[in-house]
């Protein structure tokens, strides 16, 4: 299968506001279309800023970032119709149910009622939320809701899916679900990027990964070609080889 290019990344620099040390430092990129990518690094590295970033839900202090269909670059309203974002916090109201919670954000992406109650099913029934479809969201234990937040994330059928740690915080049980369906996205062509502190599963999933340590790109490849170049037995090992055994308290 080929490749084309799909986000290509140019010297992003991200300085926050009243912050004096840079976030993000001539970071440059290019992520292939129709696989997984890994912005992999340890506490503070800027992996959520970056992908805030790449999806636009804040802006670079300078440099560029252009996104491309079957090789060929779309327009910024093209971007917004074709980019899903699972948040690392939950994004949804917690007073209304599954389905309406889905109901409520497939209408914001204007899906015509007749596409969005067979998708919204669809997805109820693939992350296991059918029989608690019509049960408040606050009754909800944490892994319901992490798979609730990622079906809303999907729920236009985004061909670019930015995760923040999708997996965070949840069992066994939901991990598996989740990360079943993140395959079954790649399978359909879905470019999916995401954050992850769960290095074995970034292994399993991930056909590429960046890197990152204090705002700085520190090596991007594909997972098995670092591995073997860097002599690491696994993903682990290469990240503390990479980044050190120093904390990331301050
Ligand atoms: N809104 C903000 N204002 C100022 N500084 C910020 C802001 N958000 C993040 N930072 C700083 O930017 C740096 C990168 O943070 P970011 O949250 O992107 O890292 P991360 O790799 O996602 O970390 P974690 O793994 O802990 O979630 C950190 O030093 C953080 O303190």
């Amino acid at each position: 299968m080929i490749n084309h290019l799909g986000i290509e990344l140019a010297d992003i620099c991200k300085l926050y506001p009243k912050s004096d040390t840079f976030s993000l430092k001539d970071l440059s990129l290019s992520i292939p279309q129709g696989i997984v990518y890994g912005l992999l690094g340890p506490n503070g590295a800027g992996k959520t800023t970056l992908i805030s970033i790449l999806c636009g839900i804040i802006p670079a202090t300078t440099g560029s970032i252009r996104y491309f269909d079957q090789g060929q670059p779309i327009s910024e309203i093209e971007r917004r119709q074709v980019i899903g974002f699972v948040p690392q916090d939950f994004a949804f109201y917690e007073e209304l149910t599954a389905k309406q919670n889905l109901d409520y954000f497939g209408a914001m992406y204007n899906i015509p009622a007749a596409y969005l109650g067979p998708r919204r099913d669809e997805l109820l029934e693939v992350l296991g939320l059918s029989t608690v479809a019509h049960k408040a969201v606050s009754t909800f234990s944490g892994g319901m809701k992490r798979r609730l937040n990622l079906a809303i994330g999907i729920i236009h059928r985004p061909q670019y899916l930015f995760l923040d740690e999708p997996t965070v915080g949840v069992d066994v049980q939901s991990k598996e679900a989740i990360v079943r369906y993140l395959k079954t996205l790649k399978q359909g062509g879905a470019t999916i990027i995401y954050t992850s502190h769960h290095l074995a599963e970034a292994e399993e999933i991930c056909d590429r990964i960046a890197l990152i340590d204090h705002g700085r790109l520190v090596v991007e490849g594909t997972t098995g070609g670092l591995l073997e170049n860097h002599e690491a037995p696994n993903l682990q090992a290469l990240f503390l080889q990479l980044t050190g055994a120093a904390f990331r308290d301050q």
